[in-house]
């Protein structure tokens, strides 16, 4: 309790920083912030603070917001060891997905990063490409089943999140989940990772008690606990987190017998990592199999999906730009599917994906906390309440970092006056110099979309694939227009699309017409 007292009574650094009010004390900025409906209003007003604001975390402690590309360096490249996910969110994430990336921090996050990369490098990915094809042409034959030869309205969301559960189903582990089956046939495991964020967004108020409750007692009484829990959102949070483990110890059962059975073909990146496990001497313990594809399901699919869904919305509004892909796609692909590298190399089709990437980013923030105080620099100086300029901030431990990826890749002193618009030729000319200048840490063209650092996004150039090879598929065979429907895009830690029709859970429906039947 004094700890407490001391906190809110004694001054801080931090105070001397300009940022908006706080709308609540329980909440927060932050709660607004992650608001499905005001959420993107709230960012813009908290990003005209400055590249580095004050805002208030919950119970009104002290946070930050910051999208500065200097101090983004120096929290995820130069100072990393000291800025990770805050206890509270590891031990969250241990509880969802195991012992994985998601979960593990120092050496034994750095030992299983190093035992995945191989899986995730140019080659291992190069050998996915058939496995993504056929993803895309199921994806093309079931759309085209649906439309029953005419044109007509489908919920693009959908089929694109059934993509994205299958790319990772082939390209990941070589399996299937029959997510373009007829509804009966279909794994829940494509119900399990949709459900997931929803689920843990109502169970907000539950999460910074969460590092205490993985303290108490053993496994078992833990369990007891959540099954006895009369919560209905707990509830189905179990449901998620208890099918996850078992698909994805399905997953490692089957790859096993049939590794044991003699398979030395399949391309896929569990095979890939198996095969070299078996001859590593720090290998994956069987938990921590299982926990690594709990997380790849749930970092690749509802991330994906999105980011899809958002693609094919803008080519819908943008018909000349959907007409130009379609000519760049049309040329490559006459004789069939286009070759890997030849994919790669398109210069349009990177544009789209690049420009919707850093418009509208799927993870639009990130959360980090320093373990030590610290002192941030900055690249454009702020003012300071008290009228003085400061070119670094100091930042207590334990303080609340929220790094905005969306204020970030829309930062109009680095992307200019237009930063706000989507224009996929940007990328077909030079970028402008304040672009380079400025040094964004992130592993994707100047963006922050995918992060920096040990904790950047394994799957960016399996994801960029998977996207490039579903389009190449979609767009020579369908036209995609919008319908009279309203589309809205939501914050959350992944953004989601919703419509007026009947209810307000996520779908995006476009009018879709056939123009080369398979
Ligand atoms: C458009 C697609 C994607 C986007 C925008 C995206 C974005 C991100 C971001 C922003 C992070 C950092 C989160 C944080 O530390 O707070 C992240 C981490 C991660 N992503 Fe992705 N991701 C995408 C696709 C994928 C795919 C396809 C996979 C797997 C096949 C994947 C697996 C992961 C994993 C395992 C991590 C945790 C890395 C670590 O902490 O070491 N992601 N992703």
């Amino acid at each position: 309790i004094r700890d407490i007292a001391r906190y809110y009574l004694a001054t801080s650094p931090l105070d001397n920083i300009p940022g908006p009010k706080s709308p609540s004390f329980w909440a927060g900025n932050i709660g607004l912030l992650f608001d499905s409906k005001q959420g993107f209003k709230h960012h813009e007003e908290v990003s005209k603070y400055g590249p580095v604001s004050r805002i208030s975390g919950p119970c009104g402690t002290r946070a930050l917001y910051i999208y500065d590309p200097a101090a983004l360096r120096s929290i995820l490249l130069d100072n990393q060891s000291i800025f990770d996910h805050a206890p509270w969110i590891l031990a969250r994430n241990q509880i969802l997905f195991g012992p994985s990336v998601f979960s593990t921090v120092g050496e034994q996050h750095r030992r299983q990063r190093r035992l995945l990369n191989p899986a995730f490098a140019a080659q291992s990915l190069k050998r996915l490409t058939p496995l993504f094809y056929e993803v895309a042409h199921q994806l093309r034959k079931g759309m085209a089943a649906e439309l029953n030869g005419r044109a007509g309205e489908l919920d693009i969301l959908l089929w694109s999140a059934r993509a994205a559960v299958e790319g990772i189903a082939h390209g990941g582990f070589g399996q299937s989940f029959n997510s373009f089956a007829k509804t009966t046939d279909v794994h829940p495991i494509g119900k399990a990772l949709k459900d997931l964020v929803p689920a843990l967004t109502k169970l907000n108020m539950f999460q910074p008690i969460v590092t205490y409750f993985n303290q108490m007692g053993s496994g078992a009484f833990r369990r007891r606990l959540v099954e006895m829990a009369p919560f209905e959102n707990i509830q189905r949070m179990r449901w998620v987190v208890d099918t996850m483990v078992e698909t994805s110890t399905g997953i490692l059962r089957r790859k096993l017998e049939d590794l044991r059975g003699g398979d030395t073909c399949s391309t896929d990146m569990l095979s890939g990592l198996l095969r070299r496990d078996q001859k590593s001497k720090d290998d994956f313990s069987e938990e921590e199999l299982v926990a690594q594809i709990s997380s790849m399901l749930f970092g690749g699919a509802d991330t994906t999906s999105n980011a899809m869904a958002r693609i094919l919305q803008l080519l819908a509004e943008h018909p000349d730009a959907q007409d130009k892909l379609r000519a760049e796609l049309s040329a490559e692909s006459e004789t069939g599917d286009i070759p890997h590298d030849r994919l790669l190399e398109l210069p349009y089709l990177d544009a789209i994906c690049r420009e919707t990437l850093r418009l509208y980013p799927p993870a639009p923030m990130a959360l980090r906390e320093p373990s030590a105080d610290t002192t941030l620099p900055l690249l454009h100086p702020i003012v300071a309440l008290d009228g003085q300029l400061m070119d670094s901030v100091p930042l207590p431990k334990g303080t609340m970092i929220m790094i905005s990826i969306l204020s970030c890749n829309r930062n109009e002193a680095i992307w200019g006056e237009d930063a706000l618009e989507w224009k996929p030729e940007r990328w077909l000319s030079p970028l402008p110099d304040t672009v380079t200048e400025a040094r964004v840490p992130g592993v994707y063209s100047n963006l922050l979309t995918f992060l920096a650092g040990s904790r950047s996004c394994i799957g960016f150039s399996f994801s960029q694939l998977e996207m490039k090879i579903l389009l190449s598929i979609l767009l020579t065979a369908f036209k995609f227009a919008p319908t009279e429907h309203k589309i809205i895009w939501n914050m959350g830690a992944v953004n989601f699309p919703t419509s007026d029709i009947f209810d307000k859970s996520a779908r995006l429906p476009l009018q879709i017409e056939i123009i080369r039947p398979s």
